[in-house]
């Protein structure tokens, strides 16, 4: 007999996969994932206990019994403790909910193929005539049951999403084309998967091609620690193609698969609370909305409060353009009733009516204006200073560099700083320039974004500053780790004190026509560097503070000048005059304690 996956011997065996897995457990036997394979005498072993069991009518096979025996008929001396809930209610009657997908990956790999294929087979086609409006999600209808979509692909819509601090998805879906392997974005994609803490899915796409090669996007896989399952792993791979169809089912199977695991659950009865995926105005019929509902049930009629507005859902759809009364956990409807369009991210509570709408945003504002006058008087406790004191404490980067062997230079360095109390965490090391989505991706997981030999656009310095978040660049590999040991000895800005290096007398001024006026002199004392503060004083007075820009002795560019020499400063300023006396110093880090 050949190996057996988990799964399919608890689906042959007829027990849900967290049993199966915790009987696993118990034995002792050690598995990566449900998708792990078992060997002949594990399996005999396993099912000898389910028929043991099952024969002295024990709990092995419960959870299948009661899906296929109504709880109301099963005798109560039986089985006293089971619940008296449907096939997917957890013991305190909370029931399954459908997972909610985001797809990623790097441009050009087949997002929205795929998005468009699974769309296009798996949802119910609208009568002719009918068009179906782009709300940002969808529903599609398995053999395992419902799967959500969102169709936002890429991660920026993720990450946008999460920088609010809501979190819409279950599983990320990487999608790697078969005949490209990993890109930038692919690494990026996986970071971003990675700090939500959302299990993934990797995806071979484009397998139809002859010049496809699964294998190798398996072995770059594992160059980010991503280790398939078939080399010992515990990451799901799946091949498939979005332009044949190839695969896919198996992708939705290993979905449904990961969602049972993950043994997602919401109450339809609780309080509604949901999150804003997308929204936009129609010229004809206004804001519609559409909401993530996330718990309870959303119903017409309905007051909805997003941050500090709030509105009465006036008609409600669901993603296939039908209108609806209500919509329950994992349904993405859109929504018509808000007088503003809501941003992407923002969490969406309900009200049960008009005033307690109004005393909800009331409270909020009250919230926000009590915490701003706090933050402005507020004194920092010493563990806010200092970090916590006792527990580990973790350094999240964004490395960002001009190549991958300078990427991997940095990374090694860094391995090897990791201590006991500190944990050094690279979140996404990437080629090239950080990026938007960096910042986010920061700003969701407190990180510093660190660059090597790249320059961060404009319009991503703004960003990060309006986010507070630490974007260094260095052109010298030691400075950038400096600043690591600084984040590691607690996040204490460097503290520089000036030092004065020497001083210099004008003797002449040479006019240069490139370089302006350059002062012609003779060091007196000490030494001058390139790139030195300066400052000239003539008689008792000081005529200029700046930057040395350049030295040169004779025609050459030099870094250095000793006493007793001669040599050209080139200050940025052109009013030099003979008889200045030039003094300069530098900024010099003070070693803390
Ligand atoms: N042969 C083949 N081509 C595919 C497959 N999937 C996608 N493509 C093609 O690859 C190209 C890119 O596909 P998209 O689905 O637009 O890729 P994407 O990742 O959504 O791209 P962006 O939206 O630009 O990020 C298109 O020309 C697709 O037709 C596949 O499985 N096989």
């Amino acid at each position: 007999m050949s190996k057996v996956r988990i799964y399919t011997l608890a689906k042959d065996l007829g027990v849900d996969n967290n049993r199966m897995l915790q009987m696993l457990d118990e034995l002792g036997v050690s598995y990566k994932s449900a998708s792990s394979t078992l060997d002949e005498d594990t399996v005999e072993t396993i099912k000898g206990l389910i028929a043991d069991e099952q024969a002295n009518g024990g709990s092995a096979a419960a959870p299948a019994a009661t899906s296929s025996t109504p709880a109301a008929e099963a005798e109560p001396a039986a089985a006293p403790s089971e619940p008296a809930a449907t096939a997917d209610a957890s013991d305190d009657g909370v029931p399954h909910r459908a997972p909610v997908v985001t797809i990623m990956g790097h441009v050009d790999h087949g997002k929205t193929s795929l998005l468009d294929y699974i769309r296009k087979t798996k949802v119910a086609a609208k009568e002719a005539g009918g068009i179906t409006q782009h709300v940002g999600a969808f529903e599609a209808k398995t053999s395992k049951g419902k799967i959500v979509f969102i169709d936002t692909p890429g991660h920026e819509a993720f990450t946008t999403i999460r920088a609010r601090g809501a979190n819409v998805a279950d599983i990320a879906i990487i999608v790697i084309a078969a005949d490209d392997s990993l890109m930038p974005q692919t690494r990026e994609a996986i970071a971003h998967a990675q700090a939500a803490k959302v299990p993934m899915i990797v995806a071979i796409n484009k397998v139809d091609l002859p010049q496809a090669d699964p294998e190798r996007v398996k072995t770059d896989l594992t160059t980010v620690n991503l280790v398939p399952e078939e080399y010992g792993g515990d990451i799901i791979v799946v091949p498939l193609s979005a332009k044949t169809g190839e695969g896919v089912e198996d992708l939705l199977e290993y979905i449904s698969l990961t969602a049972e695991l993950e043994d997602l659950r919401a109450d339809p009865k609780a309080e509604f609370s949901g999150v804003i995926i997308e929204s936009r105005v129609d010229k004809q019929a206004g804001v519609l909305a559409t909401v993530m509902v996330q718990q309870g049930t959303l119903r017409v009629g309905d007051f909805l409060v997003v941050g500090e507005k709030y509105g009465k859902i006036k008609a409600m759809t669901n993603s296939n353009g039908d209108r609806i009364k209500e919509a329950g956990p994992s349904t993405p409807v859109q929504i018509l009733g808000f007088s503003e369009a809501p941003t992407s991210g923002e969490k969406v509570s309900s009200a049960k009516n008009e005033h307690a709408a109004r005393e909800l945003v009331a409270s909020r504002v009250g919230e926000r204006r009590d915490a701003e006058a706090a933050r402005q008087n507020r004194k920092l406790s010493l563990e806010e200073m200092m970090g916590s004191l006792e527990t580990v404490r973790e350094v999240n980067l964004i490395l960002r560099a001009d190549t991958q062997g300078s990427l991997e230079a940095l990374q090694g360095i860094l391995a090897r700083k990791e201590k006991d109390d500190v944990k050094i965490n690279v979140m996404l090391a990437g080629i090239g320039a950080p990026t938007e989505g960096d910042v986010l991706l920061a700003s969701t997981a407190g990180a510093t974004i660190l660059c090597f030999s790249v320059t961060p656009s404009g319009s991503v310095t703004k960003i990060a500053d309006q986010k507070g978040i630490d974007l260094k660049s260095y052109r010298i590999i030691y400075e950038l780790i400096d600043e690591v040991d600084r984040l590691i000895k607690g996040n204490v800005e460097p503290v520089f004190e000036e030092q004065y290096l020497g001083r210099a007398e004008v003797r002449m001024v040479i006019r240069h026509p490139k370089n302006g006026n350059i002062a012609g002199s003779y060091i007196t004392d000490g030494s001058f560097k390139r790139n030195a503060k300066a400052k000239v004083t003539r008689g008792k007075q000081v005529v200029y503070e700046g930057t040395i820009v350049g030295l040169k002795r004779f025609k050459d560019d030099v870094r250095e000048v000793q006493k007793g020499f001669e040599c050209g400063i080139n200050l940025d300023w052109n009013d030099v005059q003979e008889g200045d006396i030039i003094e300069a110093s530098e900024m010099v880090e003070v070693p803390q304690a």
